[in-house]
């Protein structure tokens, strides 16, 4: 047996077994209204705890960059030793963090997050004991340590955004989860030397590992969030909604199959769409809730792919992001002694416009992001983006015919700007397009990928830059940095020429609405025969059937026929009393029906009798006369004998009276119906209005 209950505004078929859950009528009215996954207070907390799961990361990252001299000096590291450090962050991540992604994707966001945030603290407290004991190799290994938790923090954040965040707020999440990660970079480049400065070395390491915790305690609320999104979940989606999500993806599958030829990924595709939420009842959901992650074991659980099956959107989009961020990761890295040594800057000024990369990506991310999510169009401002990284780096690697290193003095600061705006415009769009071009069980594996590939191409460059500066100089580095961001862009083009023909345009597209937008949710519920919805059945039928509407719809007919408004009222009368109306006598007459003559009626004096009988008061209308043989049934009652109408023609009266038809002279009886109100206010107001009620009762 099945039962329906509520589901906000949903009628939804829920098992019988469950009469009580949290989510039914019943515990709504106990409990009052429970906060859900889907509120807007909601989303933003769960937006907040991801952005802040890698602001320790960042915080952490840069430490090294933000106490460069004094590391160096207090731990007599040479530039060799010092690189090494840094490096070791990049260089085993060109594979751990494809580990780390395979990781993600089968043990999910929550152990991930909570792992990762705990392993990024580890490696920090190493570092930590590292700087106090003054161990350069066990610097390394917290280093090391750091950097494998790190990025794969990364791409748990990635994963847990596009999850919770699909669909019309996606790059808009993106984009502040990325501005806290730059004020996480900022914040240690601009505190961390006043930090070394009161409490030293060793301190300054000790903060980082704090802002960790702050990290741990982010992906701890993080936890509680998603699970309780996930029961609400299970709660309103009955196993058999979600086998019928399953079947609708397979549908879809079967339509992008021709497609791409790919039906794994297109049945993958579809389960993100509509798991996806959010969150899933994310219901931004939308109303959204997160996504549900495809539980392993189940029969219809797609697997994540292996990189391999990803697909060529996925690569170009990955060489893309490994080919503009290495670029723009290494000339960082560089560029301070850069614009000091080729364009004479001071050391404060090049630590400025170098900074400023970050600082415009920091302001742009969100701005861009919810740009991408009203417009679409992100593919297009990738491209338009390493287009820019080309023009700012050829402009950087520019002089004059006399050797000077500037076309004109401002170059650095309008080439910088340029900068900053293509980084913003590549990291707002690459990491939301990246979500929408693989499947969501495959989301950690394609990000792990691409974060691999990144740092590859990161540590490459940074060797590259390391050997070539001294033996070409920095312009022939700038150059070279163009033309890699030139390829990029060369990439980009194709990258949408392909998403265009082979995939729609969906890189560029306006994302709609989550799909567990609670709207969306209910269509999906009702059109698979889940869900009733009671307004359109239920109203309708209500109105149409109500005592109301079937006056109105006689009063309507007798109307058109001519019929005036004491007519009716008269008509009222005679059908309350069952009385045969002129017109129905005619009628009768005409065929053949005798009918009593309606002078036999006796003054219906029975009225007023019967008047009497009601309380007054009563909100219970005067019932018809009950028509008996038998006086003694109603005493005091008049029996209009011979006035009832036992012929077809008692139908003419639209409302007959409940004592019509079943008295007529000489003719056995039925038993008596018990006593009914007319059903109609519109009767009784008429009957209380009736000017012949009124003479009757004055008589
Ligand atoms: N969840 C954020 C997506 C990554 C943002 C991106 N960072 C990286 O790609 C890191 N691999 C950078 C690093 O090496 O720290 C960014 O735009 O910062």
């Amino acid at each position: 047996m099945r039962n329906v209950a509520s589901y906000g505004s949903i009628a939804k078929v829920d098992d019988a077994s469950a009469p009580f859950s949290a989510s039914s009528p019943a515990a709504s009215r106990w409990s009052g209204r429970r906060v859900r996954p889907s509120d807007a207070l909601y989303r933003n907390a769960v937006l907040t705890v991801a952005c802040v799961l890698t602001f320790g990361l960042y915080f952490c990252y840069d430490t090294p960059g933000a106490l460069v001299t004094d590391i160096t000096a207090d731990l007599h590291l040479t530039s060799f030793r010092y690189n090494l450090l840094v490096s070791l962050y990049s260089w085993p991540n060109t594979v751990m963090v494809f580990v780390g992604g395979l990781l993600i994707d089968r043990y999910g966001n929550r152990k991930s997050a909570v792992a990762l945030t705990l392993l990024v603290l580890v490696g920090q407290l190493i570092m930590t004991a590292a700087v106090t004991l003054r161990w350069y190799w066990l610097l390394l290994v917290g280093r090391f340590v750091f950097g494998i938790g790190g990025e794969s923090l990364n791409v748990c954040q990635s994963t847990i955004v596009s999850r919770w965040f699909a669909g019309h707020e996606l790059a808009m999440a993106f984009g502040f989860s990325l501005t806290v990660s730059r004020i996480g970079s900022i914040l240690s480049f601009n505190t961390l030397p006043y930090v070394h400065g009161v409490v030293g070395l060793s301190g300054a390491f000790a903060v980082g590992a704090l802002i960790c915790t702050l990290s741990i305690a982010a992906a701890s609320v993080f936890v509680c969030l998603d699970r309780y999104a996930e029961q609400c979940r299970a709660r309103e989606s009955p196993p058999s909604a979600q086998a019928w999500r399953y079947r609708v993806d397979s549908v879809e599958e079967e339509e992008e199959e021709e497609a791409t030829g790919s039906m794994a990924m297109e049945l993958e595709d579809g389960i993100r769409e509509t798991t996806t939420a959010s969150g899933d009842a994310g219901p931004s959901t939308a109303t959204s809730e997160p996504p549900e992650r495809p539980q392993r074991g189940s029969a219809r659980t797609p697997p994540p792919r292996s990189p391999l099956q990803l697909g060529l959107s996925f690569w170009l989009c990955s060489l893309i992001g490994m080919l503009a961020y290495s670029t723009v990761f290494s000339f960082i890295a560089v560029g301070g002694d850069f614009f000091h040594w080729r364009y004479g800057a001071s050391r404060e000024y090049s630590g400025f416009l170098v900074s400023l990369v970050y600082d415009i990506s920091m302001f742009m991310a969100p701005l861009l992001g919810r740009s991408f999510d009203q417009v679409g169009l992100r593919g297009i401002f990738l491209l338009t983006s390493c287009a820019l990284s080309t023009l700012s780096f050829r402009t950087l690697g520019t002089h004059n015919a006399h050797g000077n290193p500037a076309l004109f003095p401002r170059i650095p600061l309008l080439s910088m700007l340029t900068l900053g705006l293509a980084f913003s415009g590549v990291s707002s769009s690459l990491w939301p397009s990246m979500t929408l071009v693989v499947p969501a069980a495959s989301l950690g594996t394609a990000l792990g990928v691409a974060q691999a590939l990144q740092n590859f191409g990161t540590s490459t460059a940074s060797i590259f830059v390391g050997r070539t500066v001294d033996d070409f100089g920095y312009d022939y580095v700038m150059k070279v940095f163009a033309g890699v961001s030139a390829v990029a862009a060369v990439l980009a083009v194709w990258w949408n020429l392909d998403d265009w023909v082979h995939h729609g345009g969906r890189v560029n597209r306006v994302l709609p609405p989550e799909p567990a937008d609670e709207a969306e949710l209910r269509r999906q519920l009702i059109a698979a025969g889940l869900a009733v919805d009671y307004v359109p059945l239920y109203v309708p039928v209500y109105v149409l059937i109500s005592p109301q509407a079937i006056d109105t719809v006689r009063r309507a007919y007798y109307r058109r026929l001519g019929e005036g408004e004491m007519g009716m009222r008269r008509r009222d009368l005679y059908a309350r009393l069952g009385i045969a109306h002129p017109d129905v006598q005619r009628k009768a007459a005409e065929a053949g029906v005798r009918l009593p003559r309606p002078e036999s009626l006796q003054r219906p004096t029975g009225i007023s009798a019967a008047m009497t009988t009601t309380p007054r008061g009563s909100a219970t209308p005067p019932a018809a006369p009950i028509v008996s043989a038998s006086p003694a049934r109603s005493p005091g009652m008049v029996v209009p004998s011979a006035t009832r109408l036992s012929t077809p023609m008692a139908s003419a009266s639209p409302t007959p009276s409940p004592g019509s038809g079943r008295s007529i002279e000489g003719q056995p009886q039925p038993p008596p119906l018990p006593r009914r109100p007319p059903s109609s206010s519109l009767l009784h107001r008429s009957w209380k209005e009736s000017p012949v009620d009124r003479s009757n009762r004055s008589s």
